[in-house]
């Protein structure tokens, strides 16, 4: 492999992150590398810090040490929006506007600076594949449940066209029926690009095998094997 296949082969290295708050040490010294292709498994106890290093490479918080290097760059402040349309994290509790769903699905490529169109066939298509109907884009989004909001925040992140996912819990609200939609969509997405990758978080050991090729754990703020 030469160089130049080296580099791209790599599409984030994450390099010594550190962040307290307070007395409080979220990460501690923490590396990663994400390839191509790659389906990273990340488990732990409540409270180990697998939310704070998802957020911290998605560049969502602040770091007191450590950098991001996303796509053979680092990224400065400047470059901090296009990599986040890259490496997308998706969240817990996904964060709604007033409105209707397909306001909120559209709200992303209205910002200034994005060159994508909103395709509402394709929002269609991937609310149906996770067992939503299309009148959800009609519904009110504060009026969601938990399961709902998870569908709509995953179909927005889909729509973006990221190329690695940073999944906190992605199934965390949702019944078993449910659970296994989101892991096909969420495999199918991977299968479809060799170049695709993510993190995958989950405190459930059988759904952490079927979906990461590859497992790590944080204790207390630190990575550590399988
Ligand atoms: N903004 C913050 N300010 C202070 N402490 C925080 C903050 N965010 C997280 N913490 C603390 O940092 C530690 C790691 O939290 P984090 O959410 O990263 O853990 P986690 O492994 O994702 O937990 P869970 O599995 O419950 O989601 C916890 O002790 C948490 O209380």
């Amino acid at each position: 492999m030469n160089q130049n296949a080296i580099a791209v082969d790599v599409l984030v290295r994450a390099s010594n992150l550190t962040r307290r708050v307070g007395e409080t040490t979220l990460l501690d010294d923490v590396s990663i590398v994400i390839r191509s292709g790659q389906g990273w498994g990340l488990t732990g106890k409540s409270g180990s810090g697998k939310s704070s290093l998802l957020r911290a490479v998605a560049m969502l918080d602040p770091i007191d040490a450590g950098s991001v290097e996303g796509f053979g760059a680092m990224i400065h402040s400047e470059a901090v929006p296009a990599y986040r349309r890259k490496v997308a994290y998706v969240g817990q509790r996904p964060s709604m506007v007033a409105g209707s769903v397909e306001e909120n699905l559209r709200l992303p490529f209205e910002l200034r600076g994005y060159s994508q169109t909103f395709n509402r066939d394709a929002a269609v298509g991937l609310l149906e594949s996770l067992g939503r109907s299309a009148a959800l884009l009609d519904q009110d989004a504060s009026r969601l449940s938990g399961g709902e909001q998870q569908s709509v925040s995953l179909t927005r992140t889909l729509l973006a066209e990221p190329q690695v996912l940073l999944l906190d819990e992605p199934t965390a609200s949702l019944d078993p029926a449910a659970t296994e939609l989101v892991e096909r969509v969420l495999l199918d997405w991977k299968d479809a690009d060799g170049s695709r990758a993510w993190i995958w978080t989950s405190h459930d050991a059988d759904q952490i095998d079927r979906v990461s090729d590859q497992v790590i754990r944080m204790q207390a703020g630190r990575l550590i094997d399988g």
